[in-house]
Order: structure tokens, then C-alpha cells, then sequence
């Protein structure tokens, strides 16, 4: 299968061309890319094809992946030619792209194998079509076929926010340690501590998060009485609006 990647030097795109390669989905010579500043001699210690442009580019890829930032959709000179289409733009309608178009939010954990990457898909997607998408994505992590469009905006406001609100928390972390006095490091050991490492109790378990929960504050100790009064001070509502501002944000993006 060849593939072709519009935005195959940035973030995401950049992160998907390395899985693919890594993973061996696709051989070198079958991966094409395309970007604004042009090719570049090494592809992550490969040598793939460079695109002249948009249409250049499809004329050659089986698959298309379109990477390219929402604001720069409008811009890009793209025609589908019925090719099989899997953009990763948040905000950017199906209906605005074409049929046979499956519409992806990966996050940033791409970059380790490790994003929860739901989709949808066009109308013209066939049942060969959805598993090659899934060969795709699978090469970045965890892949999820969900049934309505409209849910890709919470999608992006949320999962597609890879590891920023836990960042959030362990900036929180480190603030409050640093600013009682602990060294820096010893800060951020213990950020390290609560959002690398014992989230991990929660890995294959969120169902039991709010049980979790529960039981530190059953427990009635230390923990309790920051939760509780983290709780008290909007703790969840923050989060709350944040997630909503967040879904607005991705709803207006399709202008
Ligand atoms: N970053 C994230 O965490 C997530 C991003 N997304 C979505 O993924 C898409 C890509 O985002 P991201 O990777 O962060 O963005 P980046 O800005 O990192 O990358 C954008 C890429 O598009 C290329 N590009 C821009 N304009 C053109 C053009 N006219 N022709 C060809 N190539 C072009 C850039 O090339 P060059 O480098 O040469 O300028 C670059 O390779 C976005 O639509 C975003 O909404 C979805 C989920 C998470
Ligand atoms: O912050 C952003 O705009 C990107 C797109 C989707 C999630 N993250």
C-alpha cells in the first residue's frame, strides 16, 4: 500500500510517517510526503518520496493523510481523486473533504506508540477501506471506530489534548513543592511519581476511577482532605469548563 502524508514533517504527521516506517506498514519507497519546506534528504534514517505538491502527491498514494493545521486547509490546492482519505484535521468536516473520507483524532502520544485515535468515517468508506485504516493508526497506538461525526469535536477537545491536562497537573505539582521549598528535583521526581507512575494503577481500570476516588475519601486521611477541598474550590468544574471551551473551540473551527 502507498501512502501519502500532507504535513508528513509535523507533529502528528511526522509521528505517524516514523510509526509506519517503524512498524513496517509501509516500506520506504511507498511512503510520500509532502510539506511546505520542502524534502529533506533523511526521513527518520529512511529514504521516502518527495511530493512536488498536493496533487502530485495523490496521483502516487493509494492512501492519503491529510496533516495539515485547520487554518491551512483552506489554502491547500487538495482534490481527493476517489482516493481513500484519512485526514487527522480537527474541525474539518468529512462533507468538506470528500466521500471516502475517514476522519481521525490521534494525540501526541503518537510519538510512543501510544494514542487513542477514534474515527469516523465518510459515507463512501468500504469495509476494505476501514482496515486499512486500522493498519494505519494502529501503528501509533489504540484505534476506535465511533458512529457519529459530531463526536470527533469532544474527541479532540479531550483525548486529542494528549498529555496537556496532565502537564497542567504536574506544573500544579511542582509549583506547590517548589514553592514550600523542595529543590527542584525532588519536585519534579514527585510530579513524576503521581502522573507517570501511579496513574498507572488506573491503566485498564478507569472504570473504577470514581470507586478510587471514593475510597481515599472514605479513608478520611491526608489525601481526603485535599481532595475534598480541592473539590470545594472548583477543582471539577474547572476541568469542566475547560473540556467545554475546548469542544467550542473544535466546533468553530469548521467556520
Ligand atoms: N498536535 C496535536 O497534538 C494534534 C493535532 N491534530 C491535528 O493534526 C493536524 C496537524 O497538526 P500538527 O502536526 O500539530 O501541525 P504542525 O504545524 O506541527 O504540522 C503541519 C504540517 O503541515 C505542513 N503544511 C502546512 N501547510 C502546508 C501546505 N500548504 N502544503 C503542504 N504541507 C503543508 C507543514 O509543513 P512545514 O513543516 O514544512 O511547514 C507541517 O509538516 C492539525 O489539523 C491538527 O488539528 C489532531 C490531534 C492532535
Ligand atoms: O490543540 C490542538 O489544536 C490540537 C488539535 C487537536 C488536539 N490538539
Amino acid at each position: 500500500m502507498t501512502i501519502g502524508i500532507i504535513g508528513g514533517t509535523g507533529w502528528i504527521g511526522a509521528a505517524l510517517g516514523r510509526a509506519l516506517l517503524a512498524t513496517e506498514t509501509v516500506e520506504a519507497q511507498d511512503l510520500v510526503i509532502l510539506n511546505r519546506s520542502g524534502p529533506r534528504e533523511d526521513y527518520f534514517g529512511h529514504k521516502v518520496q518527495w511530493a512536488r505538491d498536493c496533487r502530485d502527491l495523490v496521483e502516487r498514494s493509494e492512501v492519503v493523510v491529510l496533516s495539515v493545521r485547520p487554518q491551512d486547509w483552506p489554502g491547500l490546492d487538495f482534490a481527493g481523486q476517489g482516493r481513500l482519505v484519512l485526514s487527522v484535521m480537527a474541525g474539518v468536516p468529512i462533507a468538506a473533504i470528500g466521500p471516502r473520507t475517514v476522519r481521525a483524532i490521534p494525540n501526541a502520544a503518537a510519538e510512543i506508540g501510544a494514542s487513542y485515535s477514534p474515527w469516523v468515517a465518510g459515507p463512501d468508506v468500504t469495509r476494505q477501506d476501514r482496515a486499512r485504516i486500522a493498519a494505519i493508526l494502529s501503528a501509533i497506538g489504540r484505534e476506535e471506530e465511533l458512529t457519529e461525526e459530531s463526536q470527533l469535536d469532544l474527541m479532540t477537545a479531550v483525548p486529542g489534548a494528549g498529555p496537556a491536562y496532565p502537564a497542567l497537573m504536574a506544573v500544579a505539582i511542582m509549583r506547590y513543592l517548589t514553592d514550600q521549598g523542595l529543590p527542584r528535583s525532588v519536585a519534579e521526581h514527585a510530579a513524576e511519581a503521581v502522573i507517570c507512575d501511579a496513574a498507572r494503577l488506573l491503566s485498564g481500570r478507569m472504570a473504577e476511577a470514581e470507586a478510587m476516588v471514593q475510597s481515599y475519601v472514605d479513608y478520611a486521611g491526608t489525601t481526603a482532605a485535599g481532595l475534598l477541598e480541592a473539590q470545594r474550590l472548583g477543582f471539577d468544574t474547572a476541568l469542566q469548563e475547560g473540556f467545554a471551551a475546548a469542544t467550542r473551540k473544535a466546533a468553530s473551527l469548521a467556520g
